[in-house]
């Protein structure tokens, strides 16, 4: 998946992104973090094919985003997730399956609930699931059309901090060996090194690439990793790589 000058201002002259270059190998997970409102969620739109870019385009597998998400191929859970309030748990995973034509496969459907861990909660309608269990429930939405992009914007926003860390060890399991490409956007530098290949720091708005930052972790990771000398290392050069970023912020670019 390649971003090619790929650049954003908003109808009101807001600048988000930057023309940007990059490039995702194919099967890794990519943080991206940087300073609020510097616009990692409008990129992670733009690849989604949910926002069109000012100039510069995406392209997946030599193809525009929007037919990817069309197919299943694409996937996306954000902070808000937008479940269908008149489905179940299991209505609104499988439904994902459906809108992709992909023959239904309940089985998937059953173990994906349960490895977000709302095992007990598949028949529940979203307005009676917490704010963190809708979250997970997007997250099962999303995987189950198998995608081979999934883009996560602060899946984990509204999970207590016990269940993150515990979802940050758990789910990659469930997309790693598949090969799908991720990115991930977080404001939690050790969920950033936790989930990721890679980690993005970007600059205030307008966003560019600041720092390109390798995480060389072996997976799977346990919850001993944080612990470890190499793991708080590379926390280390994201958080000091942040910090430059939060230096450049102008009161323009707070706004
Ligand atoms: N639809 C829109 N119309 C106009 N401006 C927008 C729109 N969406 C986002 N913006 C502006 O673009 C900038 C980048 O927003 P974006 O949501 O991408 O940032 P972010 O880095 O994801 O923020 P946060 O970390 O706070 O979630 C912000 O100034 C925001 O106000």
């Amino acid at each position: 998946m390649t971003c090619v000058g790929l650049a954003k201002t908003y109808p009101g002259g807001v600048q988000a992104l930057r023309p940007i270059d990059v490039t995702f190998a194919e099967g890794q997970t990519t943080a991206l973090v940087g300073p609020s409102g510097c616009g990692k969620s409008t990129l992670l739109r733009l690849v989604a094919g949910l926002e069109q870019p000012s100039a510069g385009e995406v392209r997946i597998a030599g193809l525009p985003p929007a037919g990817q998400a069309r197919q299943g191929a694409l996937a996306v859970a954000f902070q808000d997730p937008s479940l269908l309030p008149w489905l179940s748990v299991r209505g609104n995973v499988a439904l994902a399956r459906k809108l992709a034509r992909q023959p239904a496969d309940p089985v998937l459907v059953e173990d994906l609930i349960g490895l977000v861990g709302l095992d007990g909660f598949a028949d529940t309608r979203p307005a009676a699931l917490s704010g963190g269990m809708r979250q997970r429930a997007a997250i099962a939405r999303a995987l189950a059309t198998r995608p081979r992009i999934l883009l996560l914007d602060e899946p984990f926003g509204a999970v207590d901090e016990l269940t993150r860390q515990q979802l940050a060890r758990d789910l990659p399991p469930l997309w790693q060996p598949r090969g799908t490409t991720t990115l991930l956007v977080t404001h939690s530098v050790p969920e950033a090194v936790m989930l990721s290949d890679r980690v993005l720091v970007l600059s205030p708005r307008p966003a560019r690439i600041m720092a390109d930052i390798a995480v060389p972790l072996q997976r799977p990771r346990g919850a001993a990793l944080p612990e470890s000398a190499a793991f708080r290392a590379i926390a280390a050069q994201v958080t000091a790589a942040l910090a430059l970023s939060d230096a450049e912020n102008t009161p323009l670019a707070a706004q």
